[in-house]
C-alpha cells in the first residue's frame, strides 16, 4: 500500500491524514528521519513556515529532506508548505530558509491582514472545473520558472497564481484538506500527489 508521510512538526495534520486515506492510501507522521525514509510521499502541511524551517534545524532533518526532494520525493505543499517548497520568498523573516523546490517567487501572508482568512470558488486548470478553496493568511506565486505549471489563479482576487506542479512538487496556497461543514469532500490536490508517487514506480 501506498504511505504518505505528513511533516508532524507544527500544522495541520489531522485533515491531511483523512484526505490520504480517503483515497486508500496510508498516512503517517513524520518527525525523524528513519520515518522519512519509510514514506512513498510526502506533505507539509500549512502552519507557520518560520516555525516549520526552524523546527527543521532542530530536528535536524532540513539537509535530509532537501535531498530527499531533490532526488525525487513526491511532495505535496500546502499555505506554509507551499513556502518551504519555494526556491525565493518575499516577506521572510530574517534568516528563515526554505527548501527550493521549486523555482518560484511566494509572497507570505500575500493577501493582507483584511483577507485574515476567505473561501474562494478557483478554477481547477487540470480539467477546467470549479473547486472551492480555503484560503488562511496565505501565500500566492508572485513569479515562476517557465517551467513550472499553472494549477489554479484567483480571479476573485486578481488572478494571483495559487497552485502550481513542478516535476515530483505540487504546492496549493489554500489548504485542500479542510471540508466545509456539510460539503463532500474534495480530494483532487491530494490524487495529484498519489498520482506523482504511483507515476515514480
Ligand atoms: N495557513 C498557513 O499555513 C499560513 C502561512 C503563514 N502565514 C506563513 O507564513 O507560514
Amino acid at each position: 500500500m501506498t504511505t504518505i508521510g505528513i511533516l508532524a512538526l507544527q500544522g495541520d495534520v489531522r485533515e491531511h491524514a483523512h484526505a490520504i486515506e480517503r483515497l486508500g492510501a496510508s498516512a503517517v507522521g513524520v518527525r525523524r528521519l528513519s520515518e522519512l525514509d519509510a514514506v512513498d510521499g510526502l506533505i507539509i502541511p500549512g502552519g507557520e513556515s518560520t516555525t516549520i524551517d526552524k523546527l527543521l534545524r532542530i530536528f535536524e532533518l532540513f539537509d535530509p529532506l532537501k535531498q530527499r526532494l531533490d532526488e525525487g520525493l513526491p511532495v505535496l505543499g500546502t499555505c506554509a508548505g507551499m513556502i518551504m517548497l519555494a526556491s525565493d520568498i518575499i516577506g521572510a523573516i530574517e534568516g528563515q530558509r526554505s527548501l527550493g523546490v521549486i523555482p518560484m517567487t511566494v509572497r507570505r501572508n500575500a493577501f493582507g491582514r483584511q483577507v485574515d482568512s476567505s473561501e474562494v470558488e478557483l478554477t481547477w486548470r487540470p480539467d477546467g472545473s470549479t473547486m472551492h478553496a480555503t484560503f488562511i493568511r496565505a501565500p500566492w506565486v508572485e513569479s515562476s520558472a517557465d517551467a513550472v505549471e499553472v494549477l489554479a489563479v484567483d480571479e476573485a482576487h486578481g488572478g494571483q497564481t495559487v497552485a502550481v506542479r513542478h516535476r515530483n512538487a505540487i504546492a496549493t496556497s489554500f489548504h485542500p484538506e479542510i471540508v466545509a461543514p456539510g460539503a463532500t469532500p474534495d480530494d483532487r490536490v491530494h490524487q495529484v500527489l498519489l498520482d506523482l508517487v504511483a507515476s515514480r514506480r
